[in-house]
């Protein structure tokens, strides 16, 4: 049975479309990218703080991003000459322009109708809600796919999604998953190379491995109040911004840019090291996906940091770490059309299991 999943991520670098079989273990069995236009990340960007006329700019927004989208599920069947018939359904994840749970909302926008329309196929969308409605978080919602695709590895592991955020799923024997976002993943690293090289982001972390440390910087950024809650929790941009490191930044004026690199990229690894140490300390195992798991240099701190497991990416187990997520939101797009819930309440802290996701049929 076939699925199409679409993930926009909080990177807002592009749309990942996977095309995947629930049959045998929910493979990938063709995958396509299409770059972010300029506009529109800027246009989704904006959106992610407030501003005048929203309404109509998410209206707009939202209708460049469906047909994007798709145009891309266009391709991506045509390249595999694939019907659209032969596919059940599309899970759209939508782009997040706001993401306030302790206020019991969360925003994708994405316009599912217009998807299916243009697609004349099943569009399950707006997977956070029912989430959000039963008391939970509404992210992250990866975990229960994680833990279905990783039921066969040698327990107790991690499976860590590294894109603009970071966040963990833990898996054990007693299939007890828990799991919550860490924190910053590539987000700041982006911004501050963006801020200070105009590049969009540090290929393979080369910058920050060449600088140093600083030391007091680092501390400081791990006094932020996030890091000491216990989950259920997840954040987004509302929180870690360019504005919240040069706010922090204001107080060491003379650091050289390649150190502050390097202190971010040291700031998400020991970030990422102390949730997982702390939520299970008998991890033998850290499977790495989303872009992050390019970062070698990011990949060598987190290795030095966690010595009690292997950190490797999961393309090292032939689970393609670039369409984790949009294989999982393809899998969920399944879980809604089967009446499986797909929540984790341990994750989120919804009051109950439930299941997630609106149709708009074909
Ligand atoms: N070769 C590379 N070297 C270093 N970093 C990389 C590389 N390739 C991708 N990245 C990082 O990965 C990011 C994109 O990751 P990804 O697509 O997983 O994020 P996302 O899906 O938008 O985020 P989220 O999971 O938070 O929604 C880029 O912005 C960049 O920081
Ligand atoms: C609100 C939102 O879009 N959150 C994203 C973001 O990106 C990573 C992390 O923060 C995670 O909580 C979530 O994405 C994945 C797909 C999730 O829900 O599991």
């Amino acid at each position: 049975m076939l699925y199409i999943g679409i993930m926009s991520g909080t990177s807002l670098d592009g749309i990942d479309i996977s095309l995947i079989d629930i049959d045998p273990q929910y493979s990938l069995i063709a995958s396509h990218y299409l770059p972010m236009p300029a506009d529109l990340k800027k246009s989704l960007l904006d959106l992610c703080t407030s501003g005048t006329d929203e309404i109509h700019r998410a209206a707009i927004a939202e209708r460049q991003w469906a047909q994007l989208a798709a145009h891309g599920v266009t391709q991506l069947l045509a390249k595999t000459q694939t019907p659209a018939s032969k596919v059940r359904a599309i899970g759209s994840h939508g782009q997040t322009i706001r993401h306030e749970p302790q206020q019991h909302y969360t925003v994708q926008i994405g316009n599912p109708a217009l998807l299916a329309e243009l697609t004349g196929i099943c569009v399950v969308s707006d997977f956070r809600q029912r989430d959000i409605a039963a008391g939970g978080q509404g992210a992250p919602l990866v975990p229960a796919f994680h833990e279905a695709l990783f039921k066969q590895h040698a327990m107790p592991c991690a499976v860590l999604n590294i894109g603009g955020f970071s966040n963990v799923t833990l898996l054990n024997e007693n299939q007890h998953t828990h799991g919550f976002d860490c924190g910053p993943g590539n987000v700041l690293m982006d911004a501050w190379i963006q801020h200070r090289k105009q590049q969009p982001y540090d290929r393979e972390g080369t910058w920050a491995a060449g600088g140093t440390v600083h030391h007091s910087l680092l501390q400081q950024m791990l006094q932020e109040p996030f890091f000491a809650t216990q989950g259920p929790k997840s954040t987004g941009r509302e929180l870690f911004n360019l504005s919240w490191l040069l706010n922090i930044l204001s107080a060491h004026p003379t650091i050289d840019a390649q150190d502050v690199q390097a202190t971010l990229c040291e700031f998400t690894a020991q970030t990422i090291a102390d949730a997982i140490q702390l939520a299970q300390k008998n991890t033998r195992a850290v499977w790495v996906c989303g872009g992050g798991a390019h970062n070698k240099d990011l990949l060598n701190r987190l290795t030095r940091l966690i010595p009690q497991s292997t950190v490797a990416s999961t393309d090292s187990i032939g689970i393609s770490a670039d369409w984790m997520e949009a294989m999982a939101f393809a899998w969920l797009a399944h879980c809604c059309l089967e009446n499986i819930p797909s929540n984790r309440p341990t994750v989120t802290g919804a009051k109950g299991l439930r299941i997630l996701g609106a149709i708009y049929p074909a």
